[in-house]
């Protein structure tokens, strides 16, 4: 089942939560909803299930208009960061609830449930866990259940409001890796709030970034984290430092340093330019387009060690370095950007 959301404004007293947001997931895609807190992720992800009326705009599943369908209608799935399964139930009773409380033409022969009930802990990986009480879980385990409760039903879509918000990282990283997984298996066109850029970047097949209520940029991992359309994007999907440049001659400029990074076409005059830590060489002394600095600090980060560079204009610069590299606080450096963007309306 694809999702569009058309033109959709969503404001509360005098937030406009919202603005005028298009998206579209295709059937069977794992779309991530990342942004900072307050960007309007949930609020999206509640007009899509029909907990939420928009203003303006309208939700298709699929042809249908589903704008004003209730969310009873809608054939939504939910998992939220604290779902609260029924204490008093066994997990499999839990997984089950959702197809004994149908109405009974609409309700499958109870073996037809209790194979489903054994499916869904096979897939969620918790097949002798069945008889047990939530209370009796880990909090990864009770996320698991709660998911398979979701799919029990066979939602059209699968919207999980950061799911594993709450648990610890390493738990996360694992849920993670499981719901992809899952998500390979069952096909299910799925959204997924999350403020955190790898979780997102990680699991989704394309990613929507919010910030302020409005799109800034859809697109794959590999887009936004490569071809970000915003400085914001670029700010947000991984580090980046930026700085103040000018262009002269068809070249950028910074700081009086004539940089190797080509300069946009057009009449842009004063800009920034953004520059990724990894972009960075170091090259040695004299080098015409080499910026002078002082290491300031190193530091180990996810994936290695990272230098901050002040440069001699007093701009600090974050800079990989190998990780057997014998630099050290206080030696003096020379960095040449290899690669940097420049947005034209900043
Ligand atoms: N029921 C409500 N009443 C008033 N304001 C609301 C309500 N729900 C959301 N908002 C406001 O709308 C904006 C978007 O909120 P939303 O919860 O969608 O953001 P979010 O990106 O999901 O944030 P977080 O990551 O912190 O959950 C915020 O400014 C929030 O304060």
């Amino acid at each position: 089942m694809d999702i569009r959301v058309d033109h959709l404004s969503k404001g509360f007293a005098d937030t406009a939560a919202l603005k005028d947001v298009c998206l579209s997931v295709r059937s069977g895609e794992l779309m991530a909803l990342l942004g900072p807190s307050g960007s309007g992720k949930t609020t999206l992800l509640r007009v899509i299930a029909g907990l939420e009326m928009p203003d303006e705009g309208r939700v298709f599943f699929g042809e249908e208009d589903a704008t004003h369908v209730p969310v009873q209608k809608r054939g939504v799935g939910f998992v939220f960061q604290h779902y609260a399964l029924f204490r008093h139930m066994t997990v499999a009773q839990n997984i089950g609830y959702g197809l004994r409380v149908r109405t009974r033409s609409k309700r499958p022969p109870s073996s037809d449930i209790e194979a489903r009930i054994r499916n869904l802990l096979a897939l969620v990986q918790l097949e002798d866990l069945g008889a047990r009480y939530p209370g009796q879980l880990s909090g990864g385990q009770r996320q698991r259940v709660a998911l398979a409760r979701a799919l029990a039903v066979e939602p059209r879509v699968l919207l999980l409001d950061e799911p594993f918000g709450a648990l610890d990282a390493k738990v996360r990283k694992d849920l993670r890796r499981w719901l992809r997984e899952i998500h390979e298996h069952t096909g299910q066109t799925t959204i997924f709030v999350t403020h955190d850029q790898d979780e997102a970047l990680e699991l989704a097949d394309r990613v929507t970034i919010l910030k302020e209520g409005g799109v800034e940029q859809t697109g794959t991992p590999e887009e936004v984290h490569e071809d970000p359309a915003t400085p914001f994007v670029m700010s947000f999907i991984g580090d980046t430092t930026c700085l103040p440049v000018s262009t002269r001659d068809g070249a950028l400029w910074y700081d009086g340093t004539r940089l190797s990074v080509a300069a946009p076409a057009g009449d842009v005059q004063v800009t920034e330019l953004y520059v990724r830590p990894w972009d960075l060489a170091f090259v040695k002394e004299g080098e015409p387009d080499a910026l002078a600095g002082t290491v300031a600090a190193i530091r180990r980060s996810a994936g290695g060690r990272r230098a901050s560079v002040r440069l001699s204009s007093g701009q600090m610069l974050e800079a990989e370095i190998s990780t057997d590299s014998l630099l050290n606080a206080q030696d003096i450096v020379f960095l040449r950007i290899l690669r940097g963007k420049v947005f034209r309306d900043t």
